[in-house]
């Protein structure tokens, strides 16, 4: 039986209770058999990299994820290196996983970008798009990928809008209060948090 697979990519730096529930939501709304977690080596549109080391990026996913037998976590843009490209990644797995359905899970943030991405065409080929509304963020737009569709072709599902609560948390506003000794409790699962701790990461 074919599945149905969502990929979740992200500099999860480091990884937030929104990123969670993005994850959980996209699971249901879409009745995903998994969710693959995939930390970027180098986000494409983030050249200056992430601040915290790949391997404790690696680890707070594990962290958060752990417990939830759908969430799985895949390594492969890490040991790749250099600049993670979606499209390289989702050539792979759809190589891997002939016959498979994949959604690659985003928020609308990283949409409003997509006509920046490497080979969008070629990309929405491979995957529907799972988009989240962010909060604080412009209602999603989804007709950046029209651009890119045909709509004679049988790919005129590019886009599925995942509906979920908006969640303002980010990655930069956790890194933000670590650096001003606020508290970022419930902002990341506890896991993290004392891992963020213990490892002093992103604290002056
Ligand atoms: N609160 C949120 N609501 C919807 N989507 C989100 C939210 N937070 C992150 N995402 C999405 O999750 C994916 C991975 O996000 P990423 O790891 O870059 O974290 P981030 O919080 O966006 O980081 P930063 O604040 O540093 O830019 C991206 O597609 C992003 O749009
Ligand atoms: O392939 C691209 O050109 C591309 C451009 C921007 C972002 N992405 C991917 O989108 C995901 C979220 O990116 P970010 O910047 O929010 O961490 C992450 O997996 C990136 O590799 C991919």
């Amino acid at each position: 039986m074919s599945k149905r697979i969502g990929v979740f990519g992200g500099s999860f730096d480091p990884v937030h209770i929104g990123h969670l529930w993005i994850a959980e939501a996209a699971r249901e709304h879409l009745s995903l058999d998994e969710v693959r977690w995939i930390p970027a080596a180098t986000s494409p549109l983030k050249t200056n990299g992430p601040i915290a080391s790949d391997e404790d990026r690696l680890q707070m996913v594990r962290l958060a994820i752990s417990g939830n037998s759908h969430f799985v976590l895949d390594e492969r843009e890490l040991r790749r290196g250099e600049m993670s490209y979606t499209v390289d990644t989702m050539t792979e797995l759809v190589a891997e996983h002939p016959g498979d359905n994949f959604f690659l899970i985003i928020g609308s943030d990283s949409l409003e970008t997509f006509d920046r991405w490497r080979e969008p065409k070629r990309l929405l080929e491979l995957v529907t798009l799972a988009v989240i509304q962010r909060g604080g963020d412009p209602v999603v737009d989804v007709s950046v990928v029209d651009q890119y569709v045909d709509a004679n072709e049988p790919n005129q599902n590019a886009v599925s809008v995942v509906p979920m609560p908006l969640i303002q948390a980010s990655s930069t506003d956790v890194r933000n209060r670590l650096a001003n000794g606020k508290s970022i409790r419930y902002q990341v699962p506890a896991a993290v948090e004392a891992y963020l701790h213990a490892n002093k990461i992103y604290q002056r």
